[in-house]
């Protein structure tokens, strides 16, 4: 990690935050809190740049999930105000009416619902506080392969940590003073019991080797990665819209579709 200025990074991301906020017009950042490094790292940055007032976590266990005290230790640590909007029902609803149409939920739904659901409940909370403002929590090692949900985890009025690779979110969130265990919880889908090194094949430190340095020694994971992030592209784009050459001019005479 040679070149990486974490106190210089933290200044300048503390700023940005801080303007995106004044842009979004709000006053509150709402983050779900898993207790993991991204979370906890966004939401600690959050506390320095709005003040631990302007912060609320929300905790969304799934059932019974041991590991929520992370969550909890988490809030207690930052003092901020937070709730438990516990989504096991809404997840167990949405899978139960599918059946009850005759669709069988695959693998890929039952992975991906919990996190769009969690998605679905931030933005309530976000309506439910004075300017509340979805941050993302995101990082750029699991983005760069695609590893987060669309419409889910991957969504969020701005993204903080989008552009830093899981070995700097670890350095910003110590340079924050987040205690150790926050930063090393082995991340996971929550369902398998499976890390997401081990369900990827490969570690983050590859994947940010290759992006910081160009270096992926073993050509087998080069060409995963690879692959894994040309197919996942499609999640960082707009929305394609059809517009059939109509031009949208606004006052200025730009074409704003061009
Ligand atoms: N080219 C394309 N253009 C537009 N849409 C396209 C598309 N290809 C697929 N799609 C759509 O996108 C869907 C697939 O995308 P998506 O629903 O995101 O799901 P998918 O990429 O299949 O899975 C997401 C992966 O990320 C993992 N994950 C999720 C959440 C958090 C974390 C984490 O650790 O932080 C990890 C999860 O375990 C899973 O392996 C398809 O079902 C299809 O509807
Ligand atoms: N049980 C939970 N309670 C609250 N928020 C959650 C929970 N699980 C996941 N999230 C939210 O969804 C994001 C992505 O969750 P995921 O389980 O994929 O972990 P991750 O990408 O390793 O992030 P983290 O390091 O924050 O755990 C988290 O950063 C958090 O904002």
């Amino acid at each position: 990690m040679s070149g990486f200025n974490v106190q210089l990074q933290l200044a300048g991301v503390l700023e940005w935050m801080s303007q995106q906020m004044a842009g979004c017009g709000g006053k509150t950042a709402v983050i779900g809190i898993s207790g993991g490094k991204d979370s906890s790292t966004v939401a600690a940055m959050a506390v320095a740049a709005y003040g631990r007032n302007h912060v609320y976590g929300v905790l969304m266990p799934d059932g019974i999930q041991p590991d929520i005290d992370y969550s909890q230790a988490l809030v207690e640590h930052l003092q901020i105000p937070h709730c438990t909007c516990n989504i096991h029902d809404a997840v167990a609803g949405v899978l139960s009416q599918l059946e009850q149409a005759g669709l069988t939920p695959s693998r890929q739904t039952v992975v991906n619902l919990p996190s769009r659901i969690r998605m679905a409940t931030l933005y309530a909370v976000a309506q439910s506080v004075e300017g509340g403002i979805v941050l993302n929590t995101s990082n750029l090692s699991e983005d760069w392969v695609g590893y987060c949900t669309i419409y889910g985890d991957s969504a969020g009025a701005f993204s903080p940590l989008g552009m830093y690779t899981t070995e700097e979110v670890i350095a910003l969130g110590r340079a924050l003073g987040l205690p150790e265990r926050f930063l090393i919880k082995p991340p996971s889908d929550g369902l398998t019991g499976l890390t997401d090194e081990d369900n990827l094949g490969f570690s983050y430190h590859a994947v940010n080797e290759y992006i910081r340095r160009g270096v992926c020694p073993d050509e087998a994971v080069r060409e995963k990665i690879d692959r894994m992030h040309r197919a996942s592209r499609f999640k960082f784009q707009t929305l394609p819209v059809y517009h059939n050459g109509l031009p949208m001019v606004i006052e200025d005479g730009t074409d704003y579709y061009k």
